[in-house]
């Protein structure tokens, strides 16, 4: 018997559909940890990373209310990787703590997720069990994210998609692909991998 679940990585670039995955692994009653949301919540509560944002990136990123300006920083950061990487090298190692914590109330559940976007770069594939990719073509990806997230444009879009890793390099680290293209359905895929985990965590 295993002493702890089975952690799963669940990655992809922007609009690809991650976030939908994990709300069917999470109708099965799978726990999820959401690293992009959980990062803003550290940004507004872990006052320490606050205050190294502020150095970082001056006043600007915060608004009069304390409320993280992330139109304010993605303007910034997907424009210059140099301080993308620096914002980084703040919030990760906070994410990380976190997602540790998270973990430890989750000890008596066969497998847990993670889902971020910079799996390999977080260095997160690294304690992980297994590694799912969501995939899906470029043009849907950014039309998706269009009609998701009207404040951005498609130039936006793409930004952030450089500053991501392609599908190509993910494939690299993956255990499995979930393909999210338009005529393939997501259900009977991600409940082929919940049998498959559930069925590892076993044994
Ligand atoms: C830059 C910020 C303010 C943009 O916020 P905004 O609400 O506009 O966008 P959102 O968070 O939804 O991200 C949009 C897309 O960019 C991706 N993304 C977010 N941060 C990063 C990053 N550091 N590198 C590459 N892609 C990123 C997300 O996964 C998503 O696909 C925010 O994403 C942020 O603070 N990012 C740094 C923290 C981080 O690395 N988060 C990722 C999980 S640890
Ligand atoms: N198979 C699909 N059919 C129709 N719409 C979809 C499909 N997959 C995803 N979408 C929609 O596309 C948008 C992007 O999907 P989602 O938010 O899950 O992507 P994500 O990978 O989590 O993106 P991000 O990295 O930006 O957080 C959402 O509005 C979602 O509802």
């Amino acid at each position: 018997m295993r002493k702890a679940p089975l952690e799963i990585g669940v990655t992809g670039g922007i609009g690809s559909g991650k976030s939908i995955v994990c709300r069917i692994f999470s109708c099965l009653n799978v726990p999820i940890y959401d690293a992009d949301k959980r990062a803003k919540w550290l940004t507004v509560n872990d006052l320490d990373l606050k205050s190294q944002i502020v150095t970082l990136l001056g006043e600007s990123a915060y608004d009069s209310d304390g409320t993280y300006n992330r139109t304010y920083v993605a303007q910034r950061v997907f424009k210059d990787s140099a301080l993308l990487t620096q914002l980084n090298q703040l919030i990760h190692p906070k994410v990380h703590e976190d997602a540790a914590d998270w973990l430890k109330s989750k000890l008596h559940v066969p497998y847990v997720i993670r889902e971020a976007a910079l799996m390999k770069k977080a260095g997160d594939q690294n304690t992980l069990d297994f590694t799912v990719l969501v995939t899906a073509p470029l043009d849907l990806r950014i039309s998706r994210t269009l009609a998701r997230d009207p404040h951005r444009t498609a130039e936006d879009i793409r930004a952030i998609m450089q500053n991501q890793l392609s599908d190509e390099e993910r494939q690299k680290f993956a255990d499995f692909v979930i393909d999210n293209s338009a005529d393939s359905p997501l259900i009977p895929q991600v409940l082929t991998l919940h049998n498959h985990f559930l069925e590892k965590a076993a044994h």
